[in-house]
């Protein structure tokens, strides 16, 4: 069975960890996109903020009053200097305890417009899809990211504990739509 926070039909492909789900907090909105193109994708180095120093999809807070499709093409704008059509690939519920949950809705798109630029917060690069740098991305990004590269819509929910400047994976669950 899916975990609190998560709804629908989802067949489990990936859980793992021992610790109790941690308690229902408010929930804040972001975003989350990665462009795919010629068997590449583009990933971001996090220069500052949340996942500092790790290989990203471009994203962050949804604004009030904005929808999650623009404000996942504003950041990628912002972030990366592109626009491209976006699609919703998954959900992903990030949960830190003492923090407000992050419910990530996460797009992927095939074709951009526009010049790809780094920005203060990311350095982009593109990756063979083969070759992705999952030791250095959020835990769990390896389980969902095939589903993403598939088009496999995917729901999960990814539970850490944070220790000084890290954050240590704790308990997690994957799904695709069945
Ligand atoms: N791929 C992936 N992305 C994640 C995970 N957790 C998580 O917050 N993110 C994404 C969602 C957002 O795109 C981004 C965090 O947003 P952000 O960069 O705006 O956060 P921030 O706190 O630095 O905000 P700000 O200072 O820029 O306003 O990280 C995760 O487990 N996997």
């Amino acid at each position: 069975m899916p975990p609190p926070g998560i709804f629908g039909d989802w067949e489990l492909t990936h859980t793992g960890g021992t610790s109790d789900w941690f308690p229902v907090e408010e929930t804040r909105y972001y975003t989350n996109a990665f462009l795919i193109q010629n068997a590449k994708i583009l990933l971001g180095y996090k220069k500052r903020g949340l996942g500092i120093h790790k290989y990203n999809g471009f994203g962050g807070k949804v604004e009030p009053d904005e929808s999650t499709v623009a404000a996942a093409a504003r950041e990628l704008l912002e972030e990366a200097g592109i626009s491209a059509p976006l699609e919703h690939a998954g959900t992903l519920l990030f949960v830190v305890p003492g923090n407000k949950w992050a419910h990530i809705d996460i797009f992927r798109a095939e074709e951009y417009s526009g010049t790809i630029i780094e920005s203060d917060e990311m350095r982009p690069e593109w990756f063979d899809a083969s070759q992705i740098p999952f030791d250095n991305m959020w835990d769990t990004d390896r389980y969902w990211l095939p589903l993403l590269l598939a088009k496999h819509p995917f729901a999960g929910r990814a539970d850490f504990e944070k220790e000084g400047d890290s954050y240590i994976l704790k308990r997690w669950w994957i799904g695709k739509k069945t």
